[in-house]
């Protein structure tokens, strides 16, 4: 069993789509990066790369590369569970926090973690995400920007516990 955690942060800035666990939410500013900025799964990609030792989303997926510009990062989360399969392991689960003083997130929770137990083929149990405010203190509480945390935990399975996922996912 191995554990891996993930940080990342994103600017708020007007005339960009904010773009959360692969949910477009609307509000009047969006995260800038180069990709989409879905701050909250590149924390979740930095976390399943900590949990296997490859490094982290930067090195796999390099801001330098014009391939990942304006990239959909339910992309790049499906890229990383295809390394976490040939290193051999099995997700066992993810929790993450969004570190976010407004919009409310709370509606848009539950599609979130349907689209990352979808993009990482586990059930949506094996999922979970929060969102929480900084009660205005700090970048994100000044509404700056907005960060994510995640941890994730990866699993090497026996013979039997992979045939059993292979039915339950066919
Ligand atoms: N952007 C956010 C932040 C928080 N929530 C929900 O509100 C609850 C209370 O947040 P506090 O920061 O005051 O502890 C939190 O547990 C979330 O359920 C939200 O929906 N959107
Ligand atoms: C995802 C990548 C690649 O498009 O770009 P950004 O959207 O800027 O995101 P960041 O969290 O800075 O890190 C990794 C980048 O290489």
């Amino acid at each position: 069993m191995r554990i891996g955690q993930g940080y990342d942060v994103h600017q708020l800035v007007p005339g960009r789509q904010l773009v959360l666990g692969g949910v477009t939410i609307d509000y009047e500013l969006g995260l800038l990066g180069h990709s989409d900025a879905d701050v909250l799964l590149h924390a979740i990609c930095d976390a399943l790369l900590g949990a296997v030792g490859l490094g982290d989303i930067g090195r796999h997926f390099p801001d330098s590369d014009a391939t990942y510009k304006g990239c959909d990062s339910r992309v790049l989360l499906r890229r990383v569970m295809e390394l976490i399969g040939k290193e051999g392991y099995l997700l066992g689960n993810i929790d993450a926090t969004i570190v976010c003083q407004q919009p409310k997130l709370a509606p848009h929770i539950p599609t979130m973690m349907a689209n990352i137990a979808a993009d990482c083929r586990v059930p949506l149990q094996q999922v979970n995400v929060k969102a929480t405010t900084t009660e205005q203190l700090g970048f994100c509480g000044r509404g700056e920007g907005i960060a994510a945390y995640a941890v994730a935990l990866i699993n090497r399975p026996s013979t039997i516990e992979r045939a059993r996922r292979a039915a339950l996912l066919s």
